[in-house]
């Protein structure tokens, strides 16, 4: 029989040593009681998400039971069309036994929850496993040698600066410059280039929305590793959806910092080094962005970079106001 009596699951804490002022992840309250009370969660975000093939046993799900819920009527009323409510965050779990702690990210859709926890304690005392997603029976394991330490070793917190704006509007070489910053500063980084990682790791996916959602979801999460691995992790994408962009920052709280690169679509056009705008206006490229696929500005951002009268800042000028925003809070030093 599991016992849940001691295991409360509660918001993550702050990264250790780092009381960043710039901390901005919303929250809601007040905390859910689940599993006959005994265990608490708090909510740090919520998205409007277009419906991802990436996971379609939710939305199957959601498909066949419509109106499973008494609430459903209610909440679907003001939904953006073609948009399912969901809600995205890490827990850090933390029962009362201190040798025990793990972190889950978990994904609560429409009035259902299909989140399951089943972390806690079997009578005998053996830990019993979890179900997270499609994977059963696993269980988090952590190591004497964590974030703190390695934080410590480089002097920096990790942290990951994530770059969006046109294509065309300077983010790899922002992201280029910020490095070449750091790193003569002393400082470890890692670029997470969208580009380069289609030639890679997410070489299956297109540039359909559901590909994109799922592109920017898999950055997202290799980029939360090199941030608890302590580097400065600089992604720079596209990553044209707001929903998408705030799933990753949820994964991140305290440490996601986001840089809009607002620079107009007509200078990305004349820039247009790899000849993608010429060939999207004469309709040879379909859903470019910009041009026949959408593009949602960052409402609520870190870092805002554009042009004044016509000039945009140089790379080492970018690169410094983002330098100048990562010392002013914090994440250079340990
Ligand atoms: N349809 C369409 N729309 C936008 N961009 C396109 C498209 N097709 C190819 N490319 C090239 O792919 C690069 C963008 O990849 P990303 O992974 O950053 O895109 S996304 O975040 O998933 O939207 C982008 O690189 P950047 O110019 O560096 O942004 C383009 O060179
Ligand atoms: N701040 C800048 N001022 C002038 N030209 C720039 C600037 N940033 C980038 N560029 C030029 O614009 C083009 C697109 O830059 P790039 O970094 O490849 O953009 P993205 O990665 O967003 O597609 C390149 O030719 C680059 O040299």
């Amino acid at each position: 029989m599991q016992n849940f009596a001691s295991a409360a699951i509660a918001p993550p804490p702050p990264p250790e040593s780092s009381a960043s002022p710039h901390r901005r992840h919303r929250r809601l309250s007040p905390l859910l009681r689940r599993a006959a009370g005994a265990v608490r969660i708090a909510l740090t975000s919520v998205d409007w998400k277009r419906p991802s093939t990436s996971n379609p046993p939710v939305a199957s799900r959601d498909a066949e039971r419509p109106c499973c819920s008494p609430l459903a009527p209610r909440r679907r009323r003001g939904l953006p069309q073609n948009r399912t409510p969901s809600i995205n965050y890490p827990l850090t779990f933390s029962p009362s036994l201190a040798a025990l702690s793990a972190f889950v990210s978990l994904r609560l859709r429409w009035a259902h929850i299909p989140v399951i926890i089943m972390m806690g304690l079997t009578g005998n005392g053996k830990l019993v496993t979890s179900t997270v997603g499609k994977s059963t029976n696993i269980r988090w394991h952590d190591c004497p040698i964590g974030q703190d330490g390695r934080q410590k070793l480089l002097n920096q917190k990790g942290c990951v600066v994530w770059i969006t704006g046109l294509s065309g509007s300077g983010k790899s070489t922002l992201a280029c410059a910020l490095s070449h910053g750091l790193h003569s500063r002393g400082h470890l980084t890692y670029v997470l280039d969208g580009d380069n990682l289609r030639h890679g790791l997410n070489r299956d996916l297109c540039f359909k929305a559901e590909d994109r959602a799922e592109n920017i979801r898999r950055v997202g999460e290799v980029a939360k590793l090199f941030a608890d691995a302590g580097l400065i992790c600089i992604a720079c994408l596209i990553s044209p959806f707001r929903s998408d962009r705030n799933a990753c920052r949820s994964l991140l709280p305290n440490s996601f910092i986001e840089v809009f690169l607002n620079i107009p679509l007509e200078v990305c056009e004349a820039r247009d080094p790899k000849g993608l705008y010429k060939l999207a206006r004469t309709g040879k490229i379909k859903g470019f962005t910009g041009i026949d696929d959408p593009y949602e500005p960052p409402s609520d951002c870190e870092i805002v970079i554009q042009c004044k009268a016509g000039d945009c800042p140089s790379p080492k000028s970018m690169a410094d106001q983002v330098i100048s925003y990562l010392e002013v809070n914090g994440f250079l030093q340990y």
